[in-house]
């Protein structure tokens, strides 16, 4: 019998639904793959901002690590949020007993400039989580804390996801360019082949948990044995639907709609 697709996110919540945790599990049911969540965080936010956070204790980190992974089989999991050394460290030591694809998304600020990780942590991401990853994906501030250089264009993206996967070890990297003004380009860098995934800009507010979501799209892909090129451009596919479609709800920047593809889809 062919194995139920099954993924897990490790990251932090979102009370208001968009981002983190609510965002990973809402885009795994949409893409039929049986979602699991590890909480790392509670955060206290909405499309406004971050009011507050709480910090789950790291044993019990490790205690929802060790329950799901002595139960549940899966193919593929993400991380998102993890805020500090200690949090990094729980999850890092239960990781590397699996052998399963690891998407990771390092998850450092939001969109309304909210600091979610500790400066402390970034070199403990980069040095010790990045390199057991499968696929890592930075944003272009991300890509400029990852590699420590300044990125502004299309070629600088490229050149960091070389860097990232040569200097840091990271199997494949995907720099994502949300944050550029006329296009959507991404560009996926495996170790051998630089791919490029690029649409129109859509001219909205309202992409509270871009990431999230599109990171989440890409496991619940590879969990179903895509290959990560077209896991990537399912994904991508996925996120634009989301976007283009997003939710004019809340008083700041709105969250994507995880069930837009359903239109655009045929099946
Ligand atoms: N306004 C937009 N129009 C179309 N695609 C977008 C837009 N903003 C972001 N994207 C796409 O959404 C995905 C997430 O990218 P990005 O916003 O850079 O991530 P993050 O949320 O981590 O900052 C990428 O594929 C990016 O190209
Ligand atoms: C708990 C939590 N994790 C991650 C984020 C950042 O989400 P992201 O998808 O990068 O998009 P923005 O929210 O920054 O637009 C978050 N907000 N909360």
């Amino acid at each position: 019998m062919k194995p139920i697709p099954a993924a897990l996110t490790i990251a932090g919540t979102d009370p208001s639904g968009g981002a983190g945790i609510q965002a990973d599990l809402k885009t795994f049911q949409e893409l039929k793959t049986y979602g699991m969540s590890v909480i790392t965080s509670v955060v206290a936010q909405n499309t406004t901002g971050v009011q507050d956070v709480h910090h789950i204790p790291e044993h019990m980190i490790e205690q929802q690590l060790k329950s799901v992974m002595s139960d549940i089989p899966f193919q593929a999991f993400k991380t998102g949020m993890l805020a500090n050394p200690g949090i990094m460290d729980a999850v890092a030591e239960k990781i590397s007993e699996l052998n399963v694809l690891y998407i990771m998304d390092p998850v450092m600020v939001t969109t309304s400039g909210d600091t979610l990780i500790s400066e402390d942590s970034r070199d403990y991401l980069r040095d010790i989580l990045l390199p057991m990853s499968t696929l890592v994906t930075p944003n272009m501030p991300e890509a400029e804390v990852i590699t420590g250089e300044k990125i502004d264009t299309s070629e600088d993206m490229q050149q960091a996801a070389k860097q990232i996967v040569h200097e840091f070890g990271a199997d494949a990297a995907l720099v994502k360019g949300g944050h550029l003004q006329d296009e959507a380009v991404d560009f996926l860098y495996d170790g051998k082949m630089m791919h490029t995934f690029s649409t129109e800009r859509i001219n909205t507010k309202n992409t509270h948990g871009t990431g999230c979501t599109y990171s989440a799209a890409i496991t619940a892909y590879l969990s179903q044995g895509c290959t990560l090129s077209d896991a990537v451009q399912n994904a991508k596919d996925f996120i634009t639907a989301a976007i283009r479609d997003s939710f004019p709800i809340g008083n700041g920047s709105g969250p994507t709609n995880q069930w837009a593809h359903r239109a655009e889809r045929v099946n």
